[in-house]
């Protein structure tokens, strides 16, 4: 005999139509996830395992979401059993179930929420289905060394930022950091020793940022940052500070102690018309090489 749908389920998930168990779902086995639908975090999802969970742009919110235009506190998901409900904590621009500003909210079928830019839904599987797409979301986004984005995910994001900054003729920073001397660290140290100052050197970047800013591994020993509105005067002490912390820090692979310094050419534009992603990050680029020739461990900006 075949189970009938959970209509209490079915209710504001859009993925449970039909039998269950005609689909090989057991739904007495499927588990509450918040879906990242759209910008920056497009594909993560978070799994809902608490009663209450506090959506907001900073890490120490229990789902942080990587947009600048939401608040710190933005907005709290209750579940209780199979209910959903969504209730807007006094953020700046909102929160929004099917584009209608909501102060609290039942979450009903195809219910999509909206804050800031981003939008999201609940949706229920199997913890396995769960973890298989978040592996395919990290093949296709994470550069598996440095745990970080990869150049084709950060293009396509950065140029949903550069949209943005031209929508609002906003500020927009791009930093190149580019490992020096790399070549020899790999032949004094060996290859390993290299991938370590790799990840190192993503995590001291990591730290150095905010949740909302774009870091990605450019190329082999390049990174790329992604700012947003951040004063060109800002951008330069942020890459002054990230260089000093880089020269400052023991870099370690086994009973190996690994010197390392980063170059940086940087480029702050206010994005307006006739302008495009490709010549700010060119000018970031052609700073860096400067940054290089003028004896590297060194900032330059790009004019
Ligand atoms: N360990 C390791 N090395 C890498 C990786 N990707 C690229 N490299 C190495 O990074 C080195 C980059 O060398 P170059 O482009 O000559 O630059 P460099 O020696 O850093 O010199 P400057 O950039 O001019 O300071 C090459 O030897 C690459 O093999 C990686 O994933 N791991």
């Amino acid at each position: 005999m075949t189970t009938p749908p959970d209509s209490t389920l079915n209710a504001f998930s859009n993925t449970l139509t039909g039998n269950a168990t005609q689909t090989g779902r057991d739904s007495a086995n499927l588990q509450p996830y918040l879906v990242v639908l759209s910008g920056r975090d497009q594909g993560k999802q978070f799994p809902l395992a608490a009663n209450r969970h506090i959506l907001g742009r900073e890490l120490s919110a229990d789902i942080p979401i990587a947009d600048p235009k939401i608040s710190r506190r933005h907005c709290l998901l209750a579940i209780n059993g199979r209910q959903a409900h969504l209730e807007d904590l006094n953020s700046t621009n909102g929160t929004f179930v099917n584009d209608r500003r909501i102060s609290r909210h039942p979450l009903q079928l195809l219910d999509r929420i909206r804050i800031g830019d981003t939008y999201l839904k609940v949706d229920y599987k199997l913890p396995s289905e769960a973890v298989s797409e978040q592996a395919l979301y990290e093949a296709a986004n994470i550069d598996s060394m440095t745990k970080v984005l990869n150049r084709n995910a950060f293009i396509s994001r950065a140029q949903q930022e550069f949209s943005y900054c031209k929508r609002n003729r906003s500020r927009l920073t791009v930093m190149m950091c580019d490992a020096d001397h790399f070549k020899l660290t790999n032949d004094n140290y060996g290859h390993l020793a290299g991938d370590q100052v790799l990840r190192d050197l993503a995590k001291i970047l990591q730290a150095e940022m905010r949740h909302e800013d774009l870091l990605a591994r450019y190329g082999g020993e390049e990174f790329i940052i992604l700012l947003r509105e951040i004063s060109a005067e800002a951008a330069v002490a942020l890459a002054e500070r990230i260089r000093l912390t880089v020269l400052k820090h023991t870099f370690r692979y086994q009973n190996l102690t690994i010197p390392s310094t980063l170059s940086i050419g940087l480029c702050t534009r206010r994005v307006d018309a006739p302008m495009t992603l490709d010549d700010i990050v060119r000018t970031a680029d052609d700073a860096l090489y400067r940054a290089k020739k003028n004896g590297r461990n060194r900032v330059e900006i790009g004019n």
